[in-house]
């Protein structure tokens, strides 16, 4: 038998959602630097779940599915009221919430793509909700309902703030949303592969899956991207800071991948937004501080920023709290999570890898009173 330590470069499915080849990404054969540039959130997500871009009617029809659920039951708010216990982090929050979502769905067809794209729509619109209204309950605060007219993009900093949201901070947050939204067998989306191909239901694989992007080596790292810019502090910190943590043998995070070897595609156009972003707010250290840290690394390990490193500055200077960026990722990865779910089931197989056993062998069993 031979083994490839974390799956390396080990093909396991086929799909027909996203690609990456030569550094290249796309969705549906869409290039990123295309949908980002030009799409919105709410269209790569149907492109994701129907595998082609809606037309004008198409898109209306399914921003308003998404607008109409885009509430709470009375029950579930008291319920997320609740979850606000001290120094609860918000993933853990968001991966108990969409696992409780499964109890007001009293329906069983979950191998039903019909049922499964309203359970989407749902979903994907309920956990703008959740993040959104739970933030402003941890501050005391009353939720905000979202308004027709806005984003998906829009809507969720409009309920998160409580204010209007300029056209640069809509299209900057409509861009992240676009480029976090799939990327192939990520350890996510792996994950709620894995859990849906026993013909478990789209909940479990959901929570399955916030739990496995919650890691600092995955989705996690845009957070801990943040602490290191603050410890940082100042651009003159920022060498003497990375120096001594590579010394040390620490990771950099939200530098180097998996896939990604040159440079991930995504990057570049976070990195614009941050550097806009933060100019407009007068917070330009920060995208400063990232590009002397995004420099170093490649020069000296040869390592590029991946997609958690500029969202990191940006989403701060959006105003965004901080232990709240992995579960924005959370929220655009839904969309991706589910069109491989939706894939799995279409031509479902159980998936059961084996594994090579190097353990202790013939031992001779021995009564407890006697080991
Ligand atoms: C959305 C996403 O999930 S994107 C990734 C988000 N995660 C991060 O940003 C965390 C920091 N990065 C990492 O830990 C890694 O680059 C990963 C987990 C993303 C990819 O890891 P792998 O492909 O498994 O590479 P692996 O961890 O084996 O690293 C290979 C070598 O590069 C080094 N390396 C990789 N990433 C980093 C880093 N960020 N900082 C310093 N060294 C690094 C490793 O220490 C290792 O060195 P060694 O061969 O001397 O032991
Ligand atoms: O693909 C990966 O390994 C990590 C991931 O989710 C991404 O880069 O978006």
């Amino acid at each position: 038998m031979s083994t490839s330590k974390g799956l390396e470069g080990i093909i396991v499915a086929q799909t027909d959602i996203t690609s990456i080849e030569k550094g290249k990404l796309s969705y549906v054969g869409y290039s990123i630097d295309d949908l980002a540039e030009q799409a919105s959130f709410e269209e790569v997500v149907y492109l994701l779940w129907y595998k082609q871009l809606p037309n004008e009617d198409a898109l209306h029809k399914f921003k308003a599915q998404l607008f109409d659920e885009m509430t709470l039951s009375p029950s579930f708010i008291e319920q997320l009221k609740h979850m606000h216990i001290e120094n609860a982090h918000p993933m853990d929050v968001l991966r108990t919430a969409v696992s409780m979502l499964s109890l007001y769905d009293s329906e069983h067809d979950h191998e039903d793509r019909d049922s499964n794209i309203d359970r989407a729509i749902r979903l994907q619109a309920k956990i703008a909700m959740i993040i959104t209204a739970f933030h402003r309950f941890r501050n005391g605060l009353a939720l905000i309902e979202p308004k027709q007219e806005l984003s998906y993009a829009e809507n969720f900093l409009y309920m998160l703030h409580g204010k209007d949201v300029n056209s640069l901070e809509s299209k900057a947050f409509n861009k992240a949303l676009i480029l976090h939204a799939d990327h192939e067998l990520n350890a996510s989306t792996f994950t709620a592969r894995v859990c849906v191909a026993t013909l478990s239901d789209l909940y479990s694989g959901l929570t399955a899956a916030i739990s496995a992007l919650k890691g600092p080596l995955h989705g996690g790292a845009n957070e801990q991207v943040i602490k290191m810019l603050m410890e940082i502090e100042t651009t003159d910190a920022a060498i003497p800071y990375v120096k001594a943590k590579i010394a040390n043998k620490e990771k950099i995070m939200g530098m180097g991948h998996r896939v990604y070897k040159e440079g991930d595609p995504r990057a570049k156009h976070l990195k614009e937004m941050s550097k806009e972003i933060t100019k407009q707010k007068d917070m330009s250290q920060w995208y400063e501080i990232s590009e002397k840290i995004e420099n170093y690394v490649k020069e000296t390990k040869g390592l590029p920023a991946n997609v958690d490193f500029y969202s990191a500055s940006m989403y701060h200077a959006l105003g965004i709290p901080h232990d709240l960026f992995t579960p924005i990722f959370a929220m655009s990865r839904t969309s991706g999570w589910i069109a491989h779910m939706l894939e799995q089931y279409a031509n479902n197989r159980l998936i059961r890898p084996r594994a090579e056993y190097v353990g202790l062998e013939n031992q001779t069993f021995k009564p407890v009173n006697k080991r």
